[in-house]
């Protein structure tokens, strides 16, 4: 038995996964009234920080249109008993942003790693440690390596202070078996020394079905977001999973009526359009791309005339990882060079 008012705890990812589906364009108003609905609905943890993290806004990934340091001042401000995360990987963002989120009031800092490269943490989790921040570790693109190799990068994670390593399915490529197994193995790595959790998307249309997977074999922190507003076809919808935790009896402290009415009413108006599970975003759970390059491989098919989801499945096979979004530009170009030379020359548009 715990005293806490759940068995799993939910972190809501709307507000930075999310990003990625508003191509970075959140504002402060929209912040401050999604926070209210989430922290009125009981949601305990709330991220908020550009899609690729601390210092992300760039010409890669996408300039925010509101800083995010004030974006998060502004959650901090909003919130009365949601505490909030913020994300950063190692080299996008530097040790002065985690003292910023942390002055602006953040309490939680979840610092993200290729699932084969958690020695670049170490040095993050323990200045935010050190500082008394809270922490989390993601191992991204977890269908890409074994559980086996995934538990060995835990350790090193929680060896350098990280208190909750999560099996983060980015491509939305995992099914369920295969996230049981990743989170089991975790959780025999790291038995009382760390927690483990799960973060889902939504390109296989198993985000709960994983998250519930993962409930099974041991994890204790599960996100999800509101509307399923994040990268690809989304994250687990917050409140299909409180739903489903409800009818099983696994206590999350979330009000079911509440998320339900914060998703319809709230969240889906400072959405763009809904995260669908269109081609595209089915082609990135089958192929196992990065949910974040849907919104960069749309914009490159339009610039250079060829198929998005050749450039995804061209992604797939040359098994790109987050931060090489800037190849997907390559690849529109290579496969622009061929339909010319397979183009009739009477075809071919001179300059
Ligand atoms: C920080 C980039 C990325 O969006 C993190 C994440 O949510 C994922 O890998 O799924
Ligand atoms: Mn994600």
């Amino acid at each position: 038995m715990t005293d806490a008012p759940y068995d799993i705890r939910i972190t809501d990812s709307s507000l930075r996964d999310g990003s990625h589906a508003r191509r970075h364009r959140f504002t402060v108003d929209e912040v401050r009234s999604v926070v209210a609905a989430l922290d009125d609905a009981g949601v305990p943890v709330i991220e908020v920080a550009h899609g690729d993290g601390l210092g992300g806004s760039s010409f890669t990934y996408g300039f925010s249109r509101t800083p995010e340091q004030e974006l998060i001042e502004a959650a901090v401000d909003t919130a009365r008993r949601a505490r909030i995360a913020f994300l950063m990987l190692p080299g996008l963002g530097v040790g002065d942003d985690i003292r910023a989120a942390h002055a602006n009031g953040a309490r939680i800092c979840r610092i993200a790693t290729h699932c084969t490269e958690a020695d670049i943490s170490v040095q993050h989790f323990g200045l935010a440690r050190a500082m008394g921040l809270e922490t989390v570790g993601f191992l991204m693109m977890a269908h890409s390596t074994t559980p086996e190799n995934l538990a060995r990068q835990g350790r090193i994670m929680a060896d350098a202070g990280c208190q909750c390593v999560y099996v983060v399915d980015s491509a939305g490529a995992l099914v369920m078996d295969e996230t049981a197994d990743r989170v089991a193995a975790l959780v025999a790595e790291l038995g009382d020394d760390a927690q483990v959790g799960f973060h889902g998307h939504e390109n296989l249309a198993l985000g709960t079905g994983n998250s519930v997977a993962a409930i099974r074999a041991g994890a204790r922190q599960i996100d999800g977001s509101t509307r399923r507003l994040g990268a690809g076809a989304g994250n687990t919808a917050v409140e299909a999973l409180v739903a489903v935790c409800h009818k099983m009896g696994i206590r999350t402290g979330i009000d079911v009526l509440k998320i339900i009415d914060a998703a319809e009413d709230v969240v889906r108006p400072v959405m763009d359009e809904e995260c669908r599970l269109d081609r595209l975003a089915l082609l990135m759970g089958h192929a196992g791309v990065y949910s974040s390059f849907l919104k960069h491989a749309y914009r490159q098919a339009e610039r250079y005339g060829v198929p998005g989801a050749q450039i995804l499945l061209r992604a797939g096979e040359r098994r790109l990882v987050g931060g090489q979004e800037d190849q997907l530009i390559d690849i529109a170009l290579e496969l622009a060079a061929e339909r010319r030379q397979h183009t009739p020359e009477a075809e071919v548009d001179l300059p």
